[in-house]
């Protein structure tokens, strides 16, 4: 694993205790919940003036945390208190947190957490393994404002569900790295404001943990830059399957395709070619049969699906996979195979939003990682699954979070710019599943810059500045590391 993608890696909670177990064995636990602590009550003491505060500890490390932050905020002169759910066990790194917190005990209820201005809840962390008893929950919901170490006790940080009704935080502070939790909803809108703490967690450990889902970053990819002996066939050719009823959907993809740097694109449009051809003049409009225009081996990657009707996928999706294409299959194609996802074995890469996943694979449930990368796997291509954060798995497991985004991009016609951006990543030769990962981050990107209320069209202007952005980035991870 490269160093620079273990920068982007989200561990989940299994994870984060093969690095524990890992980093017990060289620096030991107690320097790392040290350290946690501390960070836990700097986070506090520089976002807040003193108050009255109230730590509730939980039985395992995450009360350990708790009661470090306890100890250092005493000793920056904060009235604390602290409040144990049951006691850590006898010779662990927590008991011995414990021991050191010599200042108020008090007990844990709901009366107590409405009595004091600020509650750390350092009850559960990454160990939380099913929902809190209502004597949890009652305690953390009289509480006002509240600060968590490393998760809310009672979102999972591996999927960000929340196991109970809980109230959200002001704060959250985490360590080594953000967990999954922590940028899926709705444990992303429960964690509050979110500071990831580094530790001194040994690299070594984060790289036993073998993380295998990642923040899209530039870095985590990177986008191929301009050369000077570009022709368009290097910075290769986009082509797209267009429909006669819908030619919208297909000429925003085609758009989006040229205004992320391919080098020509193409809309294979039979006879409503005379239609297409009054719309944007860099386009070329093929009116050949799809078998003759298969002929040109330059013509390596399809879009199939932005504005087709079932008949019109069943009449090319299949010619495609047939010829070897590489074949992004979005919209139409998803649902033409509504309910035999089989039928789009052989395509690369599906960019299906929620309602198009539900009828291909079922809904998703809680674990919206799992059940992609189970999709991924299950079709042999890189699934991405649309949404606030977007997922997109790979069939060899590996799965990225985008929440490079905006709901500004929640409007009609912007996922046709999506596939469009993928596919002409693809066409410029970046693996499959990078180039998805590269096309939701430029999408958003270009999203962010593209003002108050845009339409779709407004994004294609940005997507150039977003492509030239992640270049730059990218190249930027590379030298710090
Ligand atoms: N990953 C890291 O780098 C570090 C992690 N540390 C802390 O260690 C924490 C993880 O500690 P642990 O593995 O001890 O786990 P926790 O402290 O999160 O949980 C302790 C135990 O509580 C029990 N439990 C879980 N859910 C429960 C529920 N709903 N009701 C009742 N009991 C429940 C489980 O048996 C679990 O083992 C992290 O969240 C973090 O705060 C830090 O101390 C230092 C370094
Ligand atoms: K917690």
């Amino acid at each position: 694993m490269m160093a620079h993608t273990l920068r982007f890696c989200l561990p989940t909670p299994a994870q984060c205790a093969t690095m524990d177990e890992a980093a017990s064995r060289i620096t030991g636990i107690a320097a790392l919940m040290d350290r946690a602590g501390w960070a836990v009550a700097q986070a506090v003491r520089s976002r807040f003036a003193p108050c009255r505060v109230l730590v509730l500890c939980g039985p395992g490390n995450n009360g350990g945390d708790g009661y470090v932050a306890a100890r250092y905020l005493e000793r920056a002169r904060w009235p604390v208190q602290v409040a144990a759910l049951a006691e850590p066990r006898e010779g662990g790194p927590a008991a011995e947190a414990a021991r050191l917190f010599r200042g108020n005990r008090v007990a844990f209820t709901p009366e107590n957490a409405r009595r004091a201005d600020l509650v750390i809840d350092a009850v559960f962390g990454a160990g939380l393994d099913r929902a809190p008893a209502d004597e949890v929950m009652n305690v953390i919901r009289e509480a006002g404002t509240l600060v968590a170490v490393d998760l809310p006790s009672f979102v999972n940080g591996k999927t960000g569900a929340a196991l109970a009704e809980g109230p959200d935080y002001a704060l959250s502070v985490t360590f080594v790295r953000p967990k999954p939790g922590h940028i899926l909803p709705p444990g992303r809108v429960t964690r509050g404001e979110l500071v990831c703490a580094d530790i001194g967690m040994p690299m070594r450990c984060l790289e036993a943990a073998a993380p295998d889902i990642w923040l899209n970053q530039p870095g985590l990819w990177s986008v191929p830059a301009m050369k000077p002996e570009d022709h368009k066939y290097s910075r290769g050719v986009v082509s797209l399957c267009g429909g006669r009823i819908m030619p919208g959907a297909t000429r925003l993809a085609a758009a989006g395709a040229r205004a992320s740097g391919a080098g020509l694109v193409r809309i294979s449009a039979g006879r409503a070619a005379e239609a297409y051809r009054l719309g944007a003049p860099g386009l070329v409009i093929d009116d050949a049969p799809l078998a003759a225009l298969l002929e040109d081996e330059r013509r390596k990657v399809w879009l199939c699906g932005p504005g087709l009707t079932e008949d019109e996928v069943e009449a090319t999706l299949p010619v495609l996979v047939a010829a070897g294409r590489v074949v992004l299959a979005d919209a139409g194609a998803l649902g033409w195979a509504a309910g035999a996802p089989d039928k789009l074995r052989g395509v690369s890469v599906i960019t299906p939003h929620i309602g198009e996943f539900a009828g291909l694979f079922g809904k998703p449930g809680d674990d919206r990682v799992q059940a992609v990368r189970d999709a991924a796997r299950e079709l042999d291509c890189v699934v991405l699954l649309k949404g606030s954060v977007t997922v997109i798995a790979a069939p060899d497991g590996r799965v990225a979070l985008n929440d490079h985004a905006t709901p500004a991009l929640a409007t009609a016609g912007s996922g046709d710019t999506l596939s469009g951006v993928i596919a002409t990543l693809l066409a410029a030769g970046m693996p499959h599943w990078e180039a998805a990962c590269a096309g939701a981050w430029l999408h958003g990107e270009a999203g962010l810059n593209a003002g108050n209320w845009p339409i779709v069209e407004d994004f294609d202007g940005h997507l150039g500045d977003a492509r030239a952005r992640a270049i730059a980035l990218a190249a930027d991870a590379a030298c710090d590391d």
